[in-house]
């Protein structure tokens, strides 16, 4: 595997084209850089003199582009905030315009994986631009606000969004987030799973979600293997903190493994993993 090193760099952003309507409260815009429809080589490598890629100047193994999608406010930004800078940022909610993005290089069992993360605008306005970004996305996590139910409501839509933009193969994981507002809430945790033990497999018109294939399903029936399946699903909490870098590390565990092909009884098990890392939201309130 070879070595990167790339520019130092904080991150970018590419709202935009100048054909995007201005928005209410818009973010700083750094001088976008990046652009959708970009190649990767076939192990998730991005190509040699990205320059774009930015990545705070650190070495990396292998890169993956991670795409947080969902509704306006469901805490997409925040999460990521949470997760690159380990803070939370309350006040007055600005909602992205466009498109942005960070790097983190996370140390996954001895292998620098860098994971670029896009951000995107979860206002209905900004989705042409996203969805030039779908197709170069290793990884999707799918965002709602468990205070939110419009925003939990509209999973299935992005999820039919998702079908017909992202990768066939692309890893996908569902957050509910905000886990910290308990008494607001109005999504049930059982809701949530619910949710991504059916939804996946049924958007796809298999009945059966695809990233089952070769899982190792200890289970006899398809049936069986999406019940106990389907889905990647945690909630989380910008907030706290709860479960956000476990998401993220979950993520590139998956990536990693599928770039080097470990052998089976080696292999990373997404699901299992999130189930065992995962916590509740009730040890984890402020
Ligand atoms: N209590 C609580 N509030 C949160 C959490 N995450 C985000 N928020 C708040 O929710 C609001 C929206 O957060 P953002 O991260 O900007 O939402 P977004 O999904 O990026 O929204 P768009 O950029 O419009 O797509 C902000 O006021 C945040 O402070 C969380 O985990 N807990
Ligand atoms: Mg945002």
């Amino acid at each position: 595997m070879s070595r990167k090193k790339t520019p130092k760099s904080k991150g970018g952003s590419a709202p935009a084209t100048s054909a995007l309507p201005a928005a209410n409260g818009p973010r700083p815009v750094r001088p976008g850089t990046a652009r959708p429809g970009s190649k990767t080589s076939p192990n998730g490598l991005p190509q040699q003199g990205r320059s774009s890629l930015g990545g705070g100047g650190d070495f990396y193994d292998v890169a993956f582009k991670v795409m947080l999608v969902g509704d306006s406010g469901v805490g997409k930004t925040c999460v990521l905030v949470r997760f690159k800078d380990g803070a939370f940022l309350a006040g007055t909610f600005i909602s992205t315009v466009g498109i942005d993005f960070r790097n983190k290089v996370l140390d996954v069992d001895g292998t620098k994986v860098k994971l670029q993360i896009w951000d995107t605008a979860g206002q209905e306005r900004f989705r042409s631009v996203t969805h030039a970004y779908y197709r170069d996305a290793h990884a999707l996590l799918l965002l709602y606000d468990v205070t939110n139910k419009a925003s939990f409501d509209s999973i299935q839509a992005w999820l039919a969004e998702i079908q017909e933009y992202a990768q066939h193969d692309v890893v996908l994981m569902l957050l509910g987030n905000k886990v910290d507002s308990a008494q607001e809430r109005v999504v049930k945790r059982e809701d949530g799973e619910k949710l991504a033990k059916v939804s996946w497999g049924l958007q796809r018109g298999q009945g059966v979600p695809l990233r089952l294939q070769g899982c190792g399903c200890p289970h006899q029936s398809a049936a069986g293997c999406l019940q106990e399946y389907g889905l990647p699903f945690m909630e989380t909490s910008a907030k706290t903190g709860l479960n956000v870098d476990l998401a993220f590390t979950a993520i590139a565990k998956e990536l990693k493994q599928r770039s080097t092909k470990a052998p089976s009884e080696h292999r990373f098990r997404l699901h299992d993993y999130v189930r065992r890392e995962g916590r509740g939201a009730s040890c984890c309130r402020p």
